[in-house]
């Protein structure tokens, strides 16, 4: 493609390259092919700016930067090499959003169980063919891929639409991280429905304060055709109240909201309860437990009427749909007690997943988590005090310790813990803690896993070890 193609809608503010044929786009000189566009990112850690002469020694084409090399070039200078990241991938795979009605759920929990709903949804009403990407994985349809991270750098998030588009792919439900909002990855992307679950404490080492954080996601409703909104969430009704663009909410204790949940109930296996719109009442039943599970349901069944869908297809879909791995996901176990692994890793979900669980256990609740590290470490205590008072038994233990030292880790969490009713065990190797938390389990107990969810590995210092729970579980039965 040429050159001048690839870069139409991006601001210059300097040009040192003619218009030449490129061969590609690249934004890391780790996976370079020659004849690209070399993007320089600034980053957290580096910046791109530093690798421009490997880059070009590398064969790349041209330089798009913010602050030009030394030498002639070629090269082009724009004051947000991010934002413009994603102008020339959208060029590059010619904007295939544009061939796709697009949804995007931001929020801190509940994304990755609402983009699977959506996606069930809109393929038993509509049997349409979804394309998905978020934490657990991408899928183009049936075709699974693997994912890294929540939301892809734009110029992946670009290629992934152009072969779900090519698919026959009519729709894309995606999550939409606060860092990708920030960070330019969804740009130049159009959304119908733009999806807000709720905001809770996590990323703070990233944002700084709630306001920030807040603030990021609410980026999502510049982009979208309508705001799907959870009313019973305070970031909700200020982005009801602030957002540049249409408004549906949804809520359960709201009168005044567009779709509300009534008559709840809550089962061990399920949820139940009515939906309810101006026009139209459905009964809802959906084989996710946790009450957490209505408001995740509610967003999608909000969505669907957003597209003009019926309530009643739309929870019929639901009736349909099935959990997410890792999402208060019950292993089986040749016991009488519970196992389950739970992707709680802010102190919201967690305080959710236990009290869901104590629900539902007439026996003890053991919680075995940890946190992560080099993320928001204010996570900690909180989630050390909110497992000592809602367990019986707590299992500290590391999560992905990435870059810190994992017992400095446990320190943090265990100064929350002061003080709080749970009897406390401390094993840094998730392993033996996993085995060491069913070794105390008895008749009638919940085991919750919290934290990793359907990752299968652990992080420690840049290496990704193997680790699967549920090996772990089933190889302690095999003993
Ligand atoms: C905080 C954050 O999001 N960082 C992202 C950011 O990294 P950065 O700005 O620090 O990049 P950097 O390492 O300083 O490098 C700057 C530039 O130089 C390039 N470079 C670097 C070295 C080299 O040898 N050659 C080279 O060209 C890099 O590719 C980059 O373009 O830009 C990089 C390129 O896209 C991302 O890989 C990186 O994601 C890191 C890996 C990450 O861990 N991100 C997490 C926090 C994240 O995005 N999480 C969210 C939310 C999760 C959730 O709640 O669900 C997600 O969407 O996954
Ligand atoms: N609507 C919700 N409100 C509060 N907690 C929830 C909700 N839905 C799920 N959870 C809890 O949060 C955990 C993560 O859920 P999910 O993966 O769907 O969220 P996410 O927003 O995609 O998370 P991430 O930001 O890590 O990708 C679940 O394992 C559960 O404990
Ligand atoms: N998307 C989240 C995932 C956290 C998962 C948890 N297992 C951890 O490592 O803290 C993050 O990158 O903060
Ligand atoms: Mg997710």
């Amino acid at each position: 493609m040429r050159l001048n193609q690839v870069l139409a809608g991006v601001t210059l503010t300097a040009r040192r390259a003619p218009d030449l044929e490129i061969s590609g786009i690249c934004y890391d000189t780790r996976e370079m092919s020659p004849g690209c566009l070399f993007v320089a990112l600034p980053g957290y850690k580096t910046d791109g700016h530093r690798y421009i002469q490997q880059a070009l020694k590398g064969g790349a084409a041209a330089v798009l930067c913010r602050t030009p090399p030394e030498g002639e070039g070629p090269w082009l200078v724009t004051p947000d090499p991010r934002a413009a990241l994603a102008i020339v991938s959208a060029n590059w795979f010619g904007h295939p959003a544009r061939e796709l009605t697009a949804l995007a759920v931001t929020g801190t929990n509940g994304k990755t169980t609402t983009t699977y709903l959506l996606k069930a949804m809109l393929e038993g009403v509509l049997g349409a063919r979804v394309g998905l990407i978020g934490t657990n994985q991408n899928m183009i349809g049936e075709e699974v891929l693997p994912a890294h991270r929540t939301t892809p750098e734009s110029w992946e998030v670009q290629k992934l639409l152009r072969d779900m588009a090519d698919a026959g792919c009519t729709h894309v439900v995606m999550e939409a991280s606060s860092h990708a909002l920030v960070l330019h990855r969804l740009d130049g992307i159009r959304f119908a429905a733009g999806i807000f679950t709720n905001l809770t404490q996590d990323h703070l080492d990233f944002h700084r304060t709630m306001e920030a954080y807040r603030d990021a996601k609410g980026l999502l409703f510049r982009q979208c055709d309508t705001a799907v909104l959870n009313l019973d969430d305070e970031a909700g009704r200020y982005y009801a109240a602030t957002a540049p663009c249409p408004v549906f909410t949804y809520s359960e204790r709201r009168d005044e909201a567009d779709l509300t949940a009534k008559n709840l109930r809550l089962f061990p296996q399920r949820v139940e309860f009515e939906a309810v719109t101006m026009e139209a009442i459905a009964r809802v039943k959906l084989a996710i437990p946790g009450g957490f599970t209505i408001y995740n349901a509610l967003a999608a069944l909000s969505c669907g009427v957003t597209l003009g869908l019926t309530l009643n297809d739309c929870a019929g879909a639901l009736a349909r749909a099935h959990g997410v791995k890792g999402r208060i996901e019950v292993v089986p176990v040749p016991a009488d007690f519970t196992v389950l692994i739970d992707y709680a890793h802010t102190p919201d979900a967690l305080e959710n997943i236990l009290t869901t669980v104590r629900d539902f256990t007439s026996g003890r609740v053991l919680c075995l988590f940890g946190c992560g590290g080099d993320r928001d470490r204010s996570k900690r205590p909180q989630m050390g005090a909110i497992a000592g008072n809602l367990a019986d038994v707590a299992v500290v233990t590391s999560d992905n310790p990435r870059t810190e030292d994992p017992e400095a880790i446990i320190r943090d969490i265990l100064a929350g813990m002061e003080g709080t009713p749970a009897q406390r065990h401390v094993e840094p190797d998730r392993r033996r803690a996993i085995a060491l938390a069913l070794s105390l389990a008895e008749p009638g107990d919940t085991v919750v896993l919290a934290g990793k969810g359907h990752e299968t590995y652990q992080e420690i210092n840049g290496v990704q070890h193997h680790l699967d729970e549920r090996e772990e579980i089933a190889a302690w039965f095999s003993k």
